[in-house]
């Protein structure tokens, strides 16, 4: 039976748990507005008892998100949930997503509880979560690797409790397609209430199958996917929203569901979050990689050429990509930019478009063609710097007799300037970096740096990117110029400015990290 999918979207949740993906509060409003304008049903908009940041974040896109639910997750312990419930109380539709793992490695070696506590823990989180709202979800956490009886058991006992939603996590990966597909059926089959909830269905890609195994869910009655735009999320991320989304779009003939999911936004939604984590996209990326419909060899372009159904299952354009990257040059205004920068995947209005117009107006005097790429550069710069303590001001680069660099930069915070000079170190923007270094207090070790452009022509606007490790902890930052120097020193202030954000702030997370 045709059935409409909930699509639920963890992006500034799971998503933001890949490491060194952490996000602004500027960025979060950013994508949380992208995610409505995307139509995905609900947003898990972060876990308000993380951090203060998380708090803010979780309360700020309640209170300005429209048209999906928004959703706050939580431990099951009175703090979390009263914390969630706090943060999401403003929203149109508020969910609290309450969470326990059941799994026995889980239970046995980091929660320490036996099965009666599990289940005990699980319905209290449940009821005090219902105190707040109706909209209440209950994940079972490394569900797939749960004893199918205490999954069920549990299962019941949250929806007697008042779960509306019961989520089951692949939360490791380790299911497979069959497998996940039987934990959904046994759970239809054998929990007498099933009825009473919508089932989800969470997974993991650690063995690339989360997209595979998420259609197995729903082929055995799942009525949610939980996934993130990119697939981005903790170790090997989570279910591609764009994949899964266009795997039931695309073969609607199969499995005869439908989500609210408007597809012509995910290029645009999915280009907005790999700008904002610095978690690139992958060129032969499904859906939205740049050669997801590029066809380079003569019998493929001989097809297409005949007909595009011969080589292509889905059209470009459902999909968000535009056959002409449109240039706009001074001439243009307001009205045609916010327009285009909508097309793009933002929302520009107010001030804000007054900034980036004056900004376009700017770079329109320096470049001959502005493209949409240079223009997404503009308004990314504008969001990612949002919430910066520093701004660069200016910054002079000499190289001194033997070709020693001197870098002297001025920075600003509020409304103090403070210049410093540094001489020597490796190259020129190994100077600029340690000057930053200088005047911001921060020591740090560069992990990893690119260039590259963002934009066509000689005078492409250049974009670099940057991975600082900073007490065990990656930052990345960006920066976009039509002079790679300040696009590089801008990157590096970027992240800095990540540093000073989060460190301040009293979160004990643990952290491994791949560096
Ligand atoms: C599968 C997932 O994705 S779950 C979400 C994972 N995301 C995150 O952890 C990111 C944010 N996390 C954080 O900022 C921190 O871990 C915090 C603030 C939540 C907690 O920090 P701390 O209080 O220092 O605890 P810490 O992280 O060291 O350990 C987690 C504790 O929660 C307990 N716990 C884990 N899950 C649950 C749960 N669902 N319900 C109740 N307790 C839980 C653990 O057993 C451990 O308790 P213990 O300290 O008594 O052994
Ligand atoms: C919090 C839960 C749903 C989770 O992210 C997982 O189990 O992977
Ligand atoms: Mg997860």
């Amino acid at each position: 039976m045709s059935r409409n999918i909930v699509i639920f979207d963890t992006t500034l949740r799971d998503g933001e748990q890949s490491p060194g993906a952490s996000m602004n509060l500027a960025e979060k409003l950013e994508v949380a507005q992208a995610l409505v304008d995307l139509k995905v049903d609900v947003i898990e908009a972060g876990f308000p008892i993380a951090s203060p940041g998380d708090f803010e974040a979780v309360q700020a896109i309640a209170r300005s998100v429209k048209g999906a639910a928004v959703c706050g997750l939580a431990r099951c312990n009175d703090k979390d949930i009263d914390r969630a419930a706090e943060a999401v109380k403003d929203a149109d539709d508020p969910r609290i997503h309450v969470f326990l793992a059941t799994s026995a490695i889980h239970r046995e070696f980091k929660l320490k509880m036996d099965k009666d506590e599990i289940i005990r823990r699980a319905v209290a989180g449940v009821e005090r979560a219902k105190g707040y709202t109706s909209n209440i979800e209950f994940s079972p956490e490394d569900a797939a690797r749960t004893e199918s009886d205490f999954l069920c058991k549990v299962v019941e006992a949250a929806i007697t409790a008042g779960a509306t939603t019961v989520n089951i996590p692949d939360t490791v990966g380790y299911a497979t397609p069959t497998h996940m597909g039987g934990v959904i059926r046994d759970l239809v089959n054998r929990v007498p209430n099933i009825d009473k909830a919508v089932i989800s269905v969470h997974c993991h890609n650690d063995l690339g199958l989360a997209v595979a195994n998420s259609l197995a869910a729903v082929e055995n009655g799942a009525g949610q996917i939980e996934c993130t735009i990119n697939g981005i999320g903790e170790r090997a991320g989570n279910c591609s929203l764009e994949e899964i989304t266009m795997a039931l779009k695309t073969r609607s003939d199969y499995y005869g569901h439908t989500t609210r999911v408007d597809t012509t936004r995910l290029v645009p939604t999915s280009r907005l979050v790999s700008s904002v984590t610095g978690l690139e996209v992958q060129r032969n990326k499904a859906i939205v990689g740049r050669n997801a419909f590029a066809h380079e060899s003569g019998i493929h372009q001989d097809g297409m050429l005949k007909n595009p159904t011969t080589y292509e299952i889905m059209r470009p354009e459902d999909v968000g990509f535009h056959k002409t990257d449109l240039v706009m040059g001074k001439h243009s205004g307001r009205a045609a930019l916010a327009d285009r920068a909508r097309a793009l995947g933002y929302h520009l209005e107010g001030e804000k478009l007054q900034e980036v117009f004056d900004a376009f107006k700017k770079l329109a005097d320096k470049k001959k063609e502005v493209y949409d790429s240079d223009i997404a550069a503009l308004i990314d710069k504008r969001v990612s710097s949002a919430d910066d303590q520093w701004k660069l001001v200016r910054y002079e680069l000499k190289l001194e007799g033997e070709g020693i660099p001197s870098a002297t930069v001025t920075l600003s915070k509020g409304d103090e300037e403070q210049t410093d000079t540094f001489f020597g170190g490796d190259g020129p923007l190994d100077a600029l970096f340690r000057v930053i270094e200088k005047i911001t207090g921060s020591q740090v070790v560069v992990r990893d740096y690119r260039v590259h452009s963002v934009s066509q022509g000689k005078d492409a606007q250049g974009e670099s990117t940057i991975e600082l490790e900073y007490q065990n902890r990656i930052y990345r930052g960006r920066g976009v110029s039509t002079d790679t120097v300040e696009a590089s020193t801008l990157a590096f202030l970027n992240a800095v400015n990540r540093i000073s954000l989060t460190s301040g702030e009293p979160t004990e997370a643990v952290y491994r990290d791949t560096v």
